[in-house]
């Protein structure tokens, strides 16, 4: 297999070192550079817990893009940083994989865009781990037979982004196959402000950040006489890795956008 020249941006954060350490381990892939907010120029094994990787670390994409040449960029940085550097890599012809998350949908159609324009693949992915993409898909399947469903994501209390990207995701999914319903009594009114909670075309969503937590959803459908839960949880970040993997691999061989790992995995 061809070795994949690959740079992380975000590498001292949560999701960061287990990328950086996916890739520094996996035989047909090479990490060429990390992008970081601080040590330019420095090489990775002097940070904290990096010894033994000796790659350099840029702050300056644009140069680390010029120098390095990558194939492919995975980002995990926070949501404005995410999109500046998804349509930087786009630009300069390598391909994004994407985990960060709180883009919009004007994001993704001006990025969808730009990977048509230069006829390169990109993957920007809400969420990685297989178990979380099967519960979408079983929410999915759940939907054409219920019709009301709210969906409650709950994370660790450092997450910046709500509601999280895969509740969002689930969302889309669902309505994609349910008729568009304004859930809950026609009169209800809130005593407090957000009791319930965000919604996306008439489906609530409930955001709990408590600390102890990594990343976990459920989604309820009630029916008559009857209520299905579908739930999922990440308890350590090496849930992700599989997905970041196969996302590498499958992105070489796209030239469009791909929003979401459902549309990738069998
Ligand atoms: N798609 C998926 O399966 C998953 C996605 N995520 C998403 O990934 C993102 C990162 O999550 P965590 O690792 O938990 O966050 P984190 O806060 O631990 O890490 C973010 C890192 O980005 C770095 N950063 C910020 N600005 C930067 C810049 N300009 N250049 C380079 N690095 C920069 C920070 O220094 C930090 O180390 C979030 O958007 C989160 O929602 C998290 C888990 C799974
Ligand atoms: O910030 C996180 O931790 C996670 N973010 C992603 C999201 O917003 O859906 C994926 C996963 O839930 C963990």
């Amino acid at each position: 297999m061809k070795t994949i020249k690959i740079v992380v941006a975000g590498p001292r954060g949560r999701m960061g070192r287990e990328a950086v350490s996916l890739v520094h381990n996996t035989e047909h892939f090479q990490l060429a550079a990390v992008i970081d907010r601080m040590n330019d120029g420095q090489s990775l094994s002097a940070v904290d817990g990096f010894s033994g990787i000796d790659v350099p670390i840029y702050t300056d994409i644009e140069r680390c893009f010029q120098e390095v040449k990558p194939d492919v960029l995975i980002d995990l940085t926070t949501p404005e940083v995410g999109k500046k550097h998804t349509e930087l890599a786009l630009h300069y012809g390598v391909r994004p994989v994407v985990g960060t998350t709180g883009f919009t949908k004007e994001d993704l159609a001006r990025l969808t865009e730009l990977a048509e324009d230069k006829g390169i693949g990109a993957i920007i992915a809400p969420n990685f781990a297989v178990g979380a993409i099967l519960m979408m898909k079983f929410a999915q399947m759940a939907a054409k037979y219920f019709n009301d469903v709210e969906i409650i994501e709950l994370h660790h209390d450092q997450k910046l982004d709500a509601p999280s990207g895969t509740a969002v995701k689930t969302a889309e999914l669902i309505s994609m196959v349910r008729p568009s319903k304004k859930q809950g009594h026609p009169e209800e009114k809130e005593t407090l402000e957000g009791a319930r909670g965000a919604t996306y075309d008439g489906i609530p969503i409930h955001s709990v950040r408590l600390p102890g937590l990594i990343a976990h959803q459920e989604v309820i459908f009630g029916g008559n006489g009857q209520a299905l839960t579908i739930r999922h949880d990440s308890f350590h970040r090496a849930s992700f890795m599989s997905g970041v993997k196969l996302s590498v691999e499958t992105v070489m061989k796209l030239n469009t956008l791909v929003y979401g790992l459902e549309n990738i995995i069998e």
